[in-house]
């Protein structure tokens, strides 16, 4: 997806953290919990348009730029950054996540729900509050929600500080829901942008297919899973993946995620992995370990394109010489191609050097070969 090689290790996923520890900053939700609501550095948004929903989403980015640029500065610019925060909300992804479900009533009949890359937490209080909303439901639902990251305590819902890239988190998210499938997985996962389009999409993608991955040992069938994903250039690519485990994939922007960010959400029902498939973490692209035994993979994990030798298997080896007498005695003359390149790029250059042009202060007087025009450009090239 990029030009560039990136070597992409659970570590790279796990920017968003490593950003804040090495920068001193308090953990997001305790941020929003300790420092006044103010505004984040100025510009922020415009700087960053097309990473939203990066750790700068939460309610506490500015808790360290001061009052400088007036505390309301930021409650006129983002309507839902202001709304996030008269409604309880930690971050204003909330709203995302609620508009999904207005439109797919992803929270009908869960009992068990994994909110994936949660913190500082408003995904979570989405699906605490409106998945506990009457008091018989608060005893019978079960939200888990990792992170790489503390996050203070919300009602109802239990929290694993981990990694999702491993399967240790998974199976402590099994243990959690005591051996039972989740109905939902949520996961609003981004690391730290690095304002570098193709990697930060390719980052992107990796942790998508890592919550995939986590997401195929807990799901129940038929279940739901939620992501962020960049609607880069070879977001078709993620696409076709998620297809292969899910009925119906689609592509949806809530309205509070901003036009100007390539951010959008697959929203994947239907969970149906091919038959056979058994759930794994090894994305060699993530783990970098190339020792996995492929020839172990069987049915629907191991892929097989078919290779097939064409040809007269006794005729000519393309990659051996073979002397220009051949077999037969036939003697040997050189035959020109049938058709030579009608201009080649390399023209000029043989030109030159055929007329001994090639550097050279002064150009000799050279003959003309008849009907041969003389390239004004090329003498002058010559003489500079
Ligand atoms: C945009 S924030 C999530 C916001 C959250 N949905 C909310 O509404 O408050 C992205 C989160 O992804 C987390 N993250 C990134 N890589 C991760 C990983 N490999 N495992 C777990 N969490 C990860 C970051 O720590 C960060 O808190």
């Amino acid at each position: 997806m990029t030009c560039c090689w990136i070597r992409v290790t659970p570590h790279l996923l796990r920017i968003g953290c490593s950003h804040r520890q090495r920068f001193g900053h308090a953990p997001a939700e305790h941020a929003a919990a300790q420092a006044p609501d103010v505004a984040p550095p100025r510009g922020a948004a415009r700087e960053e348009p097309q990473q939203e929903g990066g750790p700068r989403d939460d309610l506490s980015g500015g808790a360290q730029q001061g009052d400088a640029m007036g505390r309301s500065s930021k409650d006129k610019r983002d309507i839902y950054y202001r709304l996030a925060k008269e409604e309880g909300w930690r971050a204003r992804s909330a709203f995302k996540l609620l508009q999904l479900d207005q439109e797919y009533q992803l929270f009908k009949g869960v009992q068990r729900a994994v909110d994936l890359c949660a913190a500082p937490g408003s995904w979570s209080q989405v699906l605490s509050r409106k998945l506990r909303a009457a008091e018989d439901e608060a005893l019978a639902v079960k939200i888990v929600a990792v992170d790489l990251q503390a996050m203070a305590p919300l009602p109802g819902v239990i929290q694993i500080q981990g990694d999702i890239t491993k399967v240790s988190t998974a199976h402590e998210i099994i243990r959690h829901f005591e051996g039972q499938p989740a109905d939902l997985v949520v996961c609003d996962g981004a690391p730290d942008v690095t304002g570098l389009h193709d990697i930060d999409e390719y980052i992107q993608a990796q942790l998508l297919l890592a919550a995939l991955n986590i997401t195929t040992h807990v799901l129940r069938q038929g279940g739901t899973f939620v992501a962020k994903i960049f609607r880069g250039k070879d977001v078709t690519l993620l696409y076709s993946q998620l297809k292969i485990f899910f009925r119906q994939v689609t592509c949806a922007k809530p309205r509070s995620s901003r036009n100007s960010s390539i951010e959008s959400f697959v929203v994947c029902l239907g969970y149906c992995p091919p038959e056979g498939y058994i759930p794994n973490m090894s994305n060699p692209l993530l783990d970098h370990c190339y020792n996995v035994d492929f020839n172990q993979l069987e049915g629907p994990n191991r892929v097989i394109v078919p290779f097939l030798a064409c040809g007269d298997l006794s005729a000519y080896d393309s990659d051996r010489t073979y002397p220009l007498q051949l077999e037969g005695g036939k003697e040997y003359s050189y035959v020109p191609p049938t058709q030579p390149p009608i201009c080649p790029p390399y023209q000029e250059a043989c030109f030159l050097k055929k007329n001994n042009l090639l550097s050279k202060e002064k150009p000799p007087t050279h003959s003309r070969s008849a009907g041969q025009e003389e390239d004004p450009a090329i003498h002058s090239l010559a003489i500079s």
